[in-house]
């Protein structure tokens, strides 16, 4: 079953399509193999955290689609549609986007991981706001004082083709992938909103630290 949220829910912004990708399809080798969607953070699978943050953007996707490789049937009953890799053997972040952009061929796809559960609400608006900048870049991600953070990105439909070409030939890098796309990078202050939840210390954090 697809799930349609309001396509925005601020007043003062126009009204946009989007749709959101949560990457869930990894192998979690830091995690002894986990699936992190449904790994327990302050109560709830961080799945349910990244679905959260989407559906609180100040623009909400029209569309979220969840890319996972295994316990598909928990990820359909969230209610969203599950895309698995086209490509075997966990090739990486960039085959799940592959296959998410095989199913958004209309609208700008917001590409956000499943262990970022604290991503800021202005994700969409800011990057969105890069491409409107920036009409002849194809993407734009989000970076911080901590690095880029290339996983958190906006790509317009017609990225597809360099994608397919890029795994084609074996590349897996999110980022090298986006800098040759002539994507646009947009800061963002807040570091903390892209904590990565990789590793079990991350779990014990609390979500408002003293
Ligand atoms: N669809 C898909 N997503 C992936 C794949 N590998 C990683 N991801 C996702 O990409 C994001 C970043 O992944 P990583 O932390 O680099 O890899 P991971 O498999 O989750 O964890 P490690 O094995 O510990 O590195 C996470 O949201 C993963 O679920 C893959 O092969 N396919």
């Amino acid at each position: 079953m697809e799930v349609v949220t309001s396509s925005t829910s601020a007043s003062n912004l126009a009204p946009v399509m989007y749709d959101a990708l949560i990457l869930a399809g990894g192998r979690g080798t830091r995690l002894a193999g986990r699936d992190k969607g449904w790994i327990m953070w302050d109560g709830l699978p961080l799945i349910e955290h990244t679905l959260a943050r989407l559906k609180t953007q100040t623009l909400a996707p029209t569309r979220i689609l969840i890319s996972a490789n295994r316990n598909i049937d928990a990820y359909q009953q969230t209610g969203h549609v599950v895309v698995t890799d086209e490509r075997p053997d966990f090739m990486g972040p960039l085959a799940g986007v592959e296959a998410g952009l095989m199913r958004c061929k209309k609208n700008p796809l917001l590409v956000v991981p499943c262990d970022t559960p604290l991503l800021p609400e202005n994700l969409f608006e800011r990057l969105s706001q890069a491409l409107s900048e920036h009409p002849d870049s194809p993407a734009a991600f989000a970076t911080t004082s901590d690095g880029p953070q290339p996983l958190c990105c906006l790509l317009r439909p017609s990225i597809a083709g360099s994608l397919g070409k890029y795994l084609d030939v074996g590349h897996g890098s999110v980022l090298r992938w986006l800098e040759q796309s002539k994507a646009q990078g947009v800061e963002f202050n807040d570091t903390r909103a892209f904590s990565n939840f990789n590793n079990l210390e991350m779990f014990d954090t609390p979500r408002n630290p003293a």
